[in-house]
């Protein structure tokens, strides 16, 4: 007996219930409607389980991720050369190959390496945005993709017209409009792949043919250009080099140098276009929040005045000192989330779970909105409320479940860059509430911005509208800015 799910037409199943807007809502009310934390939808080329609950995800993605960890690549990723992204690998060595490489670039041990930079560039936002705060959500993006760069290919970058910034931006837009499950018809039909993009209606291929270029210059682009500086003797200070020499000293001369050198090839250019991506959606809540519900800006500046105090900027060790500023950012992972159907796995044998069967090559999408969003875990799920994490005197409530064990995905496929991240979305919510106070700000039309809880996109989804009324809180507080500004110049 398959899991309950919507009824099935004869020979396109279920194709043309898959919601492509906001699916992560039609999942949840299909949950409802059956009465099911396991939704089975029938889609005839890709047999897929929709899991509504913590319990369903951790049940199947966790304690038997032996068989649930591989991935279906969809069609239109192949079609636009993102085979390199290990993020799409089903569940081969090809795979633990490149997670393990890049898992040694971002593991917990390691990625304090990676603070001062971070810092350094949280503080260039601060400046950045006491002279053009209507441009926050560009300079949001600036900051994460300057960090990636510089650490990924030693490359400095001044503005969003960065050749680099643009690549990244499209490529991470290539992914986000293919990943949808069923957007695109050539999924269903793969013969739509020989079908020229020009013939009127193949949205499919037109959409190939936009971004393949995009996917390419991700890949090759800044790591080619380390590689030649390698050869000429001066490369820069980042990973891509440090995989090289590593490489080159362990390999040189074996048959094996070469595919471990594209191996560090595709980690590089996958940390590349994702972390700036995902961590600008964090980043970008997170001010919708603040915008949102001032009471808890205030709270949580209170917090930064007692530990942190007026005279300087706040550094990564204050971090473990202030709880309340910790339950800010747990929440902003749960309130809006970044990656809200997850990244679908695929199950790699015959199972049955419940009673059910799950055929072999089923796609199993968890939808991590949901499980966020579960009224009986996080009471009133929809308001941006940090104290739900708290104790009475304060301190972390660790029997209530961190949103970061659903929001990074499960099992042996859950995001390695999680510790990259939740260092960079830290200290950002650290550095703004100490010294701006955000409010919605106005529009080119001089109309208050309009803010919601609701995230449009794809698999990375982000806030519609960023508050861009960011003022410093106090003229004490411009002058650390101005102050930072020039030491970092
Ligand atoms: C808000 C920030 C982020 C969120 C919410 C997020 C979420 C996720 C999720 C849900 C997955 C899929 C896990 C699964 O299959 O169950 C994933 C995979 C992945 N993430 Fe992240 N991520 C974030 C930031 C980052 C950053 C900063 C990096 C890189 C430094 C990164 C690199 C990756 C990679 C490489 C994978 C694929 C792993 C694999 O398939 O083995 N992510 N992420």
């Amino acid at each position: 007996l398959l899991p309950p799910g919507p009824k099935p037409w004869p020979l396109i199943g279920n194709i043309l219930d898959m919601p492509t807007v906001r699916p992560w809502e039609t999942y949840r009310a299909w949950c409802k409607q059956y009465e099911s934390d396991v939704i089975y939808v029938n889609i005839p080329t890709q047999p897929t389980i929709i899991l509504g609950s913590v319990k369903a995800a951790i049940g199947l993605l966790e304690k038997r991720s032996e068989i649930y960890s591989g991935r279906s690549v969809p069609m239109m990723l192949e079609l636009m050369g993102w085979d390199f992204n290990f993020g799409f690998m089903t569940y081969t060595p090809r795979w633990r190959a490149h997670r393990r490489m890049f898992h040694q670039l971002f593991h917990s041990g390691v990625v304090e390496r990676y603070r001062p930079v971070q810092l350094s560039e949280a503080r260039k936002f601060l400046s950045w945005i006491l002279i053009s705060p209507e441009h926050t959500r560009k300079h949001v993006r600036l900051m994460l993709t300057s960090i990636i760069l510089e650490l990924a290919f030693g490359r400095k970058i001044t503005g969003l017209d960065d050749e680099y910034v643009h690549i990244a931006e499209v490529a991470g837009e290539a992914l986000n409009v293919s990943i949808i499950p069923g957007a695109f018809w050539v999924e269903y039909f793969p013969w739509l792949k020989y079908v020229p993009s020009w013939v009127p209606g193949n949205l499919s291929m037109k959409t190939v043919e936009r971004y393949k270029p995009y996917v390419a210059l991700t890949r090759n682009k800044a790591f080619d250009q380390v590689q030649a500086a390698m050869e000429e003797g001066n490369p820069p200070a980042c990973l891509a080099t440090e995989l090289l020499e590593e490489n080159r000293a362990k390999y040189a001369g074996t048959p094996a140098h070469a595919a471990f050198d594209e191996v560090a090839k595709n980690i590089i250019s996958v940390a590349y276009h994702v972390a700036a991506d995902t961590t600008t959606s964090s980043c970008e809540a997170f001010l919708v929040a603040m915008a949102m519900y001032p009471d808890i800006q205030r709270k949580a500046q209170a917090e930064l005045d007692r530990i942190v105090g007026p005279d300087r900027l706040p550094e990564f060790d204050d971090l473990p000192h202030m709880p309340y500023l910790r339950a800010v950012v747990m929440e902003t992972g749960r309130w809006m989330p970044v990656v809200p159907f997850g990244l679908p796995h695929r199950v790699i044998q015959e199972d049955t779970y419940n009673g059910y069967r799950i055929p072999e090559g089923t796609m199993i999408i968890p939808n991590a909105w949901s499980m966020l969003h579960d009224p009986e875990t996080y009471p009133e799920p929809e308001r941006f409320h940090p104290d739900r994490f708290l104790n009475a005197d304060g301190t972390i409530n660790t029997n209530v479940r961190d949103p970061a064990t659903i929001a990074f995905g499960f099992g042996r496929r859950i995001c390695p860059g999680r510790h990259f991240s939740d260092n960079a979305l830290s200290i950002f919510i650290a550095s703004v509430l100490h010294v701006f106070e955000i409010t919605p700000g106005f529009d080119k039309a001089g109309r208050p911005v309009k803010l919601s809880s609701e995230i449009v996109g794809g698999l990375v989804s982000t806030p519609e509208n960023v508050p861009c009324g960011l003022k410093p809180r106090s003229e004490q507080a411009a002058q650390l800015i101005r102050k930072d500004g020039a030491e970092s110049k």
